[in-house]
């Protein structure tokens, strides 16, 4: 990360008695007439923007946005009063700019401003570093499912059983298994995961288990299977209910015996890891229908997790949209936007078939596609103004409220004290909304 006051200058001549006084401020100055012209590759420093708005560069609004939005820094907007009283004018400020002044210029609070700007860039790069270098993978979510089920990976990252975990595709195996990993005593060790839906028959066994020169056809050098590998650590067997049923004989074996043989090698190595596995398939009947060995899923099944659906917890919308948000724009290096409030009201309807995966796609396409600082339903490929309007936010209060009352009192076997201890609410609101929502509890 450099630290250099470079400010990006964007407008005609008449800027210049202006970045006169900037140079002698020690800012360093880039200077272009037509935002089209800036070709520099996005990792450049430049920590502020200044933008002089004529009836030139007013009609390039679109060029105007691009730049403001692609590039990772504040933009202070010089303009006539005038100006103001136009809405696309008024629009590119709300959305692309930290500030704007009105000429003729005031030097003193133009540096005022432009420090200010060159602070906070630096302060939201250096917390977007600190963010992807340092914060570990965290289980985003303040739903009752996902409290208890960080309380479990906890107690099963302590001790050395199979676990097996279940879930719709994308709502977080992967992440959960990291956790534990993470967790557990074998943390300094490798974390292996393996994809078995993705592996042809014929790789499987060399995949998993490794090979010697020579073991077959084209295998010119000898190579470590992926068990091997996770010696001391753990093995994630993703997709486990894919695996081809010939493959899962050995992988038995290995279970049982705690040892492996690569293949065109008879001699045994014993192997020291932690098995995982997930399923997006219902195993047991994969199991009726002979395409999966119940041995094995007993012996991969020591102890269970489900993973619950992003639709099941609706009410952690919100929070895990900020999470991915902040996460894509620190990934792809883009400038933070936030979200509208009609696109979170969409995103709250939303059923979310491909779950928090979906979500972080849907968000790193807004954040991409957004023209200004703030991001639409549209940006996302979500529904229009008129669908959300058609349910309404108070449809989106209610069915959240309804889903918190069902999931508290699955929870607690419909005991409505308890229920309404994890809720936070009194017992006569939990019986006011239970009433109000037709539903039951015990006691
Ligand atoms: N609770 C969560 N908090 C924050 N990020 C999450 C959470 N759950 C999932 N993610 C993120 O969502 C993405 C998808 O998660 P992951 O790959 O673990 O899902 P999966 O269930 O293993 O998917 P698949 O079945 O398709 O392999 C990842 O980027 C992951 O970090």
């Amino acid at each position: 990360m450099q630290a250099n006051k470079t400010l990006l200058a964007v407008g005609s001549d008449a800027l210049l008695p202006v970045l006169q006084v900037l140079r002698q401020q020690h800012w360093h100055i880039i200077h272009i007439h037509d935002p089209q012209q800036w070709k520099a590759p996005r990792s450049t420093s430049c920590s502020a923007g200044l933008l002089l708005l004529d009836g030139k560069l007013l009609r390039k609004s679109a060029a105007l946005q691009q730049l403001a939005s692609q590039l990772d820094m504040e933009w202070l907007l010089l303009t006539e009063r005038a100006q103001l009283e136009q809405a696309a004018v008024r629009a590119f400020i709300n959305d692309s700019c930290y500030d704007y002044h009105c000429l003729p210029v005031e030097n003193e609070r133009l540096a005022v401003t432009l420090g200010r700007l060159h602070g906070k860039t630096l302060l939201r790069r250096r917390s977007q570093h600190e963010q992807t270098e340092q914060e570990p993978q965290q289980l985003v979510g303040e739903h009752p499912s996902i409290r208890r089920l960080r309380q479990e990976i906890r107690r099963l990252a302590r001790v050395n059983v199979t676990v097996m975990i279940s879930g719709e595709s994308g709502t977080g195996k992967e992440l959960v298994a990291q956790l534990i990993h993470q967790y557990s005593d074998r943390a300094d060790g490798p974390f292996q995961a393996v994809n078995c839906g993705g592996l042809p028959v014929n790789l499987v066994q060399s995949e998993l288990f490794g090979h010697e020169r020579g073991a077959f056809t084209g295998a010119s050098s000898c190579r470590i299977g992926r068990i091997e590998a996770a010696q001391n650590g753990t093995l994630f067997l993703d997709e486990i209910g894919d695996m081809a049923i010939e493959a899962q004989v050995n992988l038995l074996r290995f279970l049982q015996e705690g040892t492996i043989d690569r293949l065109g090698d008879n001699r045994s190595r014993s192997i020291d890891t932690r098995v995982l596995s997930a399923t997006h398939i219902d195993l047991p009947a994969a199991i009726a229908k002979g395409r999966f060995r119940e041995d094995l899923y007993y012996r991969l099944c020591v102890c269970q997790l489900q993973l619950p659906a992003l639709r099941e917890r609706r009410s952690d919308i919100p929070l895990l949209a900020q999470h991915l948000l902040q996460q894509s724009a620190s990934r792809h290096g883009i400038p933070l936007k936030r979200l509208s409030y009609e696109a979170l009201a969409v995103m709250l309807q939303h059923d979310w078939p491909g779950n928090i995966r979906e979500m972080s796609n849907r968000i790193s396409q807004g954040l991409a596609m957004a023209s200004g600082r703030v991001i639409r339903p549209q940006d996302m490929g979500l529904g229009s103004r008129m669908q959300t309007l058609d349910h309404g936010l108070e449809a989106v209060r209610e069915r959240a409220e309804r889903e918190a009352l069902a999931t508290a009192l699955q929870l607690h076997n419909h005991n409505s004290s308890q229920a309404a201890r994890t809720l936070g609410i009194s017992r006569a609101t939990l019986y006011r909304l239970l009433k109000k929502y037709e539903m039951n509890a015990v006691d």
